[in-house]
């Protein structure tokens, strides 16, 4: 996605080191290494035993770091058998990265997978610059705080020089955990104590999307095969579209649930207004994952068949993933574009549908506040997304919205993703990360 697209165009632009997972899942033990030069870059990367890839992977990065860092401490399963391989996989990727880097180098390190990196590679004797991005929220210390070992683990962080969150509201709730649980100070907003004296400093840089690329991108795929005939399918109708992951994270039934309150307490649209949800099937080797599925494919049957008419499905619900090229044309043609989820580090796709629109007629945003996005993006219809009621009207509200406030809300957020896209974002960090 867009993020592997922003950090292959910083090395490109430096040369460097890409490190990670190969994606590939083997028989036998974990560790592997495979090394390409291509493009300038060089990319390393390690393959995954099948038990480590179920238990530190499956296991631990998204059965117990996933639901708790999305708030969802009921979802969260802890087991030391997947703790001890998050560890264990952490220490086999730093002593396979240890050996190919140089002094002048700087690391960056992304995302929850990979907390205990810094402290590993200091432990190698890796001295240059590293710093971590937190792609998913930081939630409240006293939720971490469930977390048996939550102190190994997220004292790890101060292993880094820099640690970067989505939004200013994550950044405080680290300060929080690293005053109220860490035992650390808090020097000024930004830059931490920890109890043993070590000095690190933390910032928000929200991360964006390539604005002008999307835009482009978007105007050319009108004339795209798969977009044109999603334009003649609709007959006229208006369109809704939202695009996620089949994540728990994402409010996927909730948002069904309001569609129903949309039809039902505003009939007037009855007919008029197609709900396109595309939502590519994520984790599915895991069990809450599972069950997500099924609960939304008995919603969506259950709405069309209350609501369908022998020429209008309101509900399209398409597991399928498509690129970019298409997405871009299908946010296009959309009057509306659903973003609510319950938590969400930043939520690409809300930035995504706005620098896809037509200037000309753009369609309205809606947007739950508990997506890092809605910090952003506040001219969009922000919503409570357990608000089944208001998600409901605000739909009705966007299908109604005259042309001069779509144009006028459309052009505030626009102009904002045009300064501030994934260019300024890496650039942003690896600068702050640069500073001594
Ligand atoms: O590929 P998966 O492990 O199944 O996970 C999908 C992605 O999840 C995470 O996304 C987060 O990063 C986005 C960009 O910063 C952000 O907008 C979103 O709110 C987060 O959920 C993860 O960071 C990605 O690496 C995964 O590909
Ligand atoms: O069928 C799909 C569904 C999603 N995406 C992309 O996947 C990314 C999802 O990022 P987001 O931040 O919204 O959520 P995440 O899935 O990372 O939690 C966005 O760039 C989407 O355009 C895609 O390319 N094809």
């Amino acid at each position: 996605g867009g993020l592997a697209v922003a950090l292959q165009a910083a090395l490109e632009e430096t040369g460097g080191l890409w490190f990670g997972w190969s994606g590939k899942i083997v028989p036998g033990a974990s560790g592997q290494l495979h090394e390409l030069d291509h493009g300038g870059i060089r990319y390393a990367t390690v393959d995954l035993s099948k038990r480590d890839h179920a238990d530190y992977y499956n296991g631990f990065a998204n059965r117990t770091l996933w639901p708790l860092l999305h708030f969802r401490v009921d979802l969260a399963d802890y087991s030391r058998v997947t703790y001890t391989a998050y560890r264990r996989v952490n220490a086999l990727f730093a002593e396979k990265l240890a050996p190919l880097l140089r002094e002048d180098d700087i690391v960056w390190v992304h995302d929850y997978h990979l907390i205990p990196m810094a402290k590993l590679l200091r432990e190698l004797g890796v001295r240059c610059r590293l710093g971590f991005f937190l792609h998913v929220p930081m939630p409240s210390c006293d939720l971490l705080a469930a977390l048996p070992h939550h102190e190994r683990l997220f004292e790890g962080l101060s292993s880094y020089d820099l640690v970067g969150f989505q939004t200013e509201r994550d950044l405080e709730r680290f300060q929080d955990y690293v005053r109220l649980f860490g035992r650390g100070r808090v020097i000024e907003h930004g830059v931490l104590e920890t109890a043993k004296g070590k000095r690190l400093r933390a910032g928000a840089f929200p991360i964006s999307i390539d604005t002008g690329h999307i835009a482009a991108q978007a105007a050319a795929a009108v004339g795209k095969a798969s977009v044109k005939r999603l334009a003649a399918s609709l007959s006229g109708r208006a369109l809704a579209i939202g695009v996620d992951r089949l994540d728990y994270s994402k409010g996927l039934p909730e948002r069904f649930r309001a569609f129903a309150h949309f039809l039902k307490r505003h009939p007037q649209h009855l007919g008029k207004l197609t709900y396109l949800q595309i939502a590519p099937v994520s984790r599915g080797e895991v069990v809450e994952y599972q069950h997500l599925r099924n609960e939304l494919e008995q919603l969506a049957g259950h709405i069309n068949g209350g609501h369908a008419e022998p020429d209008w499905t309101p509900v399209r619900y398409v597991n399928r993933n498509y690129p970019h090229a298409s997405l871009t044309g299908f946010y296009r043609l959309a009057r509306v574009g659903l973003v609510t989820p319950l938590r969400d580090g930043m939520n690409l796709v809300a930035k995504e549908f706005i620098a896809a629109q037509d200037p000309d007629n753009p369609g309205v945003l809606v947007l739950s506040t508990f997506a890092g996005a809605a910090r952003e993006l506040d001219s969009a219809l922000l919503v409570n997304p357990y608000d089944i009621d208001g998600v409901a009207d605000a739909i009705a509200l966007a299908m109604e919205m005259p042309l001069a406030e779509r144009r006028e809300r459309w052009q505030t957020m626009m102009t904002w993703l045009r300064t501030h896209d994934i260019t300024a974002w890496r650039r942003s960090f690896l600068a702050a990360l640069r500073e001594e």
